[in-house]
């Protein structure tokens, strides 16, 4: 199988790599960073089953739409076929509405959602030619709930659960094609430390304590089961996160005024310098992986 990965140089995108490369699949490593994707597929190539050319870094831009045709044809024409597309790349947010300025917003929507769903439509033509392929996207919990100081982020990722769950229904005389939603809650990555703030040329700038979110491993190995199976929309966290979706999709008045009330410490966090869900990782003893 070829598998193209988004967002491929860190956190999740990575760990997919290492995990895939166990597989015996063939690699496509796509992000911005040419350095450090050489760096996976160095590690790629060390600990997994592949050889050189079975792993291509191919560095992309998700904003630069233009050159994603391109990119397309690059895949296309190294390995003849792509059986997976990983639309893992994007990037979060920290920061209030009312401090956040509109180029924020623009961003969070060129990137996590325009930018892959324009990838997206550059690949499905050859995979309604095959009649095959499956098209995952890493969406968020935050596409199915919202949370203080992630409105923008939360935007983009509810806007890629309508469009992927919309497309999927175009493909229904395509059996063989298959759109999954991967929505991860708190995983170990650098996403916060890349997250959007106020100012679209501010990020947060480091990830605070990570050590009780989701390690990376545990996350990335539930999604390959979840691709594997086709399952259409997944729900990948720990609790008391799980059970945020499921209130928001059951008794949504009743997510409204929970998330209303735990919010307010979420901001207290934040501003405070810890991570913005700290205090909730002590509300449920964490089970070991
Ligand atoms: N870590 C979490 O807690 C978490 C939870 C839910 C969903 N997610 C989603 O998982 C995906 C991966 O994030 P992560 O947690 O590994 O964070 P990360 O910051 O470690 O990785 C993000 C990846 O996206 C790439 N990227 C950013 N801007 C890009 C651009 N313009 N063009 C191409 N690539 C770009 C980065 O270079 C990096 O490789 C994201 O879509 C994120 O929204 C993460």
């Amino acid at each position: 199988m070829v598998v193209w990965v988004t967002g491929a140089s860190s956190g999740i995108g990575e760990e997919l790599a290492y995990q895939l490369s166990k597989l015996g699949v063939s690699l496509v490593l796509s992000a911005r960073r040419v350095d450090e994707l050489e760096r996976v597929k160095r590690r790629c190539l060390e600990n997994g089953n592949l050889k050189g050319k079975d792993v291509l870094v191919l560095p992309l831009d998700l904003m630069d739409r233009s050159s994603h045709e391109g990119a397309t044809k690059a895949v296309l024409q190294e390995f003849g076929r792509i059986d997976i597309l990983i639309n893992n790349g994007g990037r979060s947010q920290r920061s209030l509405c009312v401090d956040t300025s509109m180029d924020v917003y623009k961003e969070l929507m060129e990137l996590n959602f325009l930018g892959t769903v324009s990838l997206t439509k550059c690949v499905l033509p050859h995979m309604i030619e095959r009649k095959q392929g499956k098209i995952v996207t890493v969406n968020s919990l935050m596409g199915i709930i919202s949370a203080p100081l992630g409105s923008g982020y939360s935007a983009s990722k509810h806007a890629l659960q309508g469009f992927f769950n919309g497309l999927r229904t175009e493909l229904d005389t395509y059996p063989g094609i298959t759109v999954s939603n991967i929505c991860p809650g708190p995983v170990q990555s650098d996403i916060v430390k890349n997250s959007l703030t106020e100012e679209v040329t501010k990020t947060v700038g480091s990830n605070g304590d990570q050590s009780q979110k989701m390690a990376t491993s545990r996350c990335v190995r539930l999604m390959l089961i979840s691709i594997a199976n086709d399952l259409k929309e997944v729900w990948i966290a720990d609790q008391p996160f799980l059970s945020m979706p499921y209130l928001w999709q059951y008794m949504p008045t009743w997510a409204w005024w929970i998330t209303g009330k735990l919010g307010k410490k979420r901001i207290e966090n934040f501003k405070s310098g810890l991570d913005a869900d700290a205090s909730y990782f002590k509300i449920w003893k964490k089970k070991p992986d």
